[in-house]
């Protein structure tokens, strides 16, 4: 009797799917891992050292302790009344989940919610969006998701009909956005970042592809742009974003703007805009242009990853076009109430005057500054590194240097049937514990080889990367110098 399934009656888009942050390298590091928990001398380094994924608390980073307080005591309400509560937390901890446990129906976070999110959260996150923006933001424009990824996942379910169907795509990009048009069925239609021009984004490149597109029969239905930037690291300037706006109007395309790294901007002279603050601030409403914006509780000072928080802000759909985003958010019932309150707080965290904002401040910005100074010191050590280039991280959280590999090193891999960056990755990975993600797995133009590395081991981590990577790299140049 066949197996009920295999890989060959199983949907051909989930095989058709790759997701390389998790991907090949991972599990081996994941393998050598477990062979050193039995065997501790087993290979030449005593811990592996993710360097992958986004995930800063799973690496050390600990989380805002006013957003704990307020989700203990909301998931806990029993304790609020009792008086040995005053002395274990802040009193605006107390009053915040008073006020968040006043806007759940049966006070209970264990209840379903209305499935764009609890009203009075999004009231709350559509006041932190008009605040950061200065524009109005509409509570019921705002679907709160587990995470950004359900949500991206959900517009491309919208937007993507067949294979005819297109998504303009950044390369490099993150590989949500490849994997999910594969699982739809749509095609990614790539734009190229000038590393040249640190990753610029340029309109010129968008039309070309969008032209191309359209010569090939294919309907390009949106534009995704990451910014800050994943894996780049790129902050748009205002006046490109202007020009990005003007491009998706004029061309009738969805703007999806993934903005999960809104506060992780590390550099003077660039500051976050929002994709809504700029359409509005060209005089670009509801009737002008289609703009979703993607936020999580993943990134940013906040690191919330495992509590999967975010949400889209949709605006410049007709209403029934709304409704039927709406259904398809209701099939899932709601998003965790964990999130939805985390990310009501990231919109709305502690202000001037609150008793908890001294402290929460000096959490966010202890956090940031930190980030910054480990993006610079990763950053000047590519640069130190032969046949390495580096741009600058800008934002986000992440470096994705060049590496020119010497010819032989392509061979090597040739031979190995494994693409010249994953070789390069692999074997850093066995030699020192490092886990980097090979730059085939977001995407780069064709005959150039990078890799991505975090920039969130805990600072005191980064000297023995540092030692451990560059030791590795001149071993591995002198083994394969033409
Ligand atoms: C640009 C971008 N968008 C969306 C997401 C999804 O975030 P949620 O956790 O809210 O679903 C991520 C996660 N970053 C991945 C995960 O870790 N490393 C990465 O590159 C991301 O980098």
């Amino acid at each position: 009797m066949a197996p009920p399934v295999t890989v060959d009656t199983i949907n051909p888009k989930v095989l058709e799917c790759e997701y390389a942050v998790r991907g090949e390298i991972v599990t081996l590091a994941q393998n050598l891992q477990q062979e050193i928990q039995k065997k501790p001398d087993a290979h030449p380094f005593e811990e592996i050292l993710y360097c992958n994924i986004g995930n800063p608390q799973s690496l050390g980073q600990q989380p805002i302790t006013f957003f704990r307080e307020v989700l203990a005591l909301c998931d806990h309400p029993s304790i609020l009344d009792k008086s040995e509560t005053q002395g274990l937390f802040s009193a605006d901890s107390i009053e915040r989940a008073w006020q968040i446990l006043d806007q759940i129906p049966g006070r209970a976070t264990g209840a379903y919610s209305h499935s764009q999110g609890i009203k009075g959260l999004r009231d709350t996150i559509a006041a932190g969006i008009e605040a950061r923006d200065g524009f109005p933001a509409d509570p019921n424009d705002i679907f709160l998701t587990d995470g950004a990824s359900p949500a991206v996942h959900m517009m491309m379910q919208l937007l993507i009909r067949s294979e005819k169907d297109g998504i303009l795509c950044p390369i490099p990009q993150y590989p949500l956005y490849s994997a999910s048009i594969a699982l739809h069925g749509g095609t990614l239609v790539p734009y190229y970042l000038d590393e040249a021009t640190g990753w610029g984004l340029e309109v010129s490149e968008l039309k070309k592809q969008l032209e191309t597109a359209k010569s090939k029969g294919i309907t390009v239905r949106a534009l995704v742009v990451i910014n800050p930037g994943n894996p780049t690291g790129q902050v748009l300037a205002e006046e490109n974003q202007r020009d990005i706006v003007e491009f998706c109007k004029q061309e009738g395309l969805v703007l999806l703007a993934d903005e999960v790294y809104q506060e992780n901007v590390y550099v003077p002279e660039k500051k976050f805009h929002s994709f809504k603050k700029v359409s509005r601030s060209m005089g670009y409403g509801e009737k002008d242009i289609s703009l979703v914006s993607f936020q999580s509780v993943s990134k940013g000072y906040y690191g919330e990853c495992g509590k999967r928080g975010g949400y889209m802000e949709v605006t410049g759909f007709a209403a029934d076009v709304r409704e039927q985003i709406y259904k398809v958010a209701s099939v899932n019932l709601c998003s965790n109430i964990s999130g939805q309150i985390l990310a009501s707080l990231v919109m709305s965290p502690p202000k001037v005057g609150d008793e908890s904002y001294e402290s929460y401040s000096a959490e966010r910005d202890g956090i940031l500054s930190s980030l910054a100074r480990r993006a610079k010191t990763l950053e000047d050590a590519f640069n130190k590194l032969e046949g390495v280039t580096c741009n600058k991280a800008e934002g986000a959280m992440y470096l994705f240097p060049r590496i020119c590999l010497p010819e032989k090193a392509i061979k090597a891999a040739e031979a190995a049937k494994t693409a010249p960056d994953a070789f390069y990755c692999r074997r850093l990975l066995t030699a020192t514990g490092i886990v980097f993600v090979p730059g085939s797995g977001f995407g780069q133009v064709p005959g150039t080889w990078h890799f991505r590395c975090t920039i969130l081991p805990q600072e005191d981590k980064i000297p023995e990367i540092v030692t451990r990577l560059t030791e590795f790299h001149q071993s591995f140049m002198d083994e394969y110098r033409d």
